[in-house]
């Protein structure tokens, strides 16, 4: 049966896309993200991001997470999700994403979490 597979180009509906890495045996993979927006007035630029996903030899939508970490921020998202495939071979990453932002002080902690839902597909 065919799997999802997390490498390659991956675009969402803000217009961000990234670029996933060959997925190690350990399940780990690296990449790139270039984010469409941003919570700060920073000039955008290209970040890293690791992450991890359930091996693939016994499921075939997979579940995985990775780390953003901002190159032109203080701030860090982490994303979890789930590749699921139709009937067609099409594959959607469904995702779940915390952006933390730097705040001052411990009583700015309250505000310095946003939370969202986002949908990745192949470009
Ligand atoms: C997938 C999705 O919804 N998002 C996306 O593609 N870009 C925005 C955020 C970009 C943060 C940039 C760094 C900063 O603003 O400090 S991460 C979640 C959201």
């Amino acid at each position: 049966a065919r799997k999802c597979i997390l490498s390659g180009l991956w675009k969402n509906e803000l217009g961000s896309n990234m670029t996933i890495s060959a997925v190690n045996t350990d399940g780990g993979f690296t990449g790139l993200y270039h984010t469409a927006v941003t919570a700060t007035d920073k000039h955008i630029r290209v970040s890293p991001l690791k992450g991890s996903q359930k091996p693939t030899n016994q499921r075939k939508q997979l579940t995985f997470g990775f780390t953003v970490s901002w190159t032109f921020s203080n701030s860090m998202t982490v994303f979890v999700g789930q590749c699921f495939m139709d009937d067609k071979g099409k594959e959607t990453l469904k995702t779940m994403w915390l952006l933390r932002e730097e705040v001052s002080s411990p009583g700015d902690d309250w505000k310095a979490t946003r939370v969202g839902t986002n949908i990745f597909t192949r470009i």
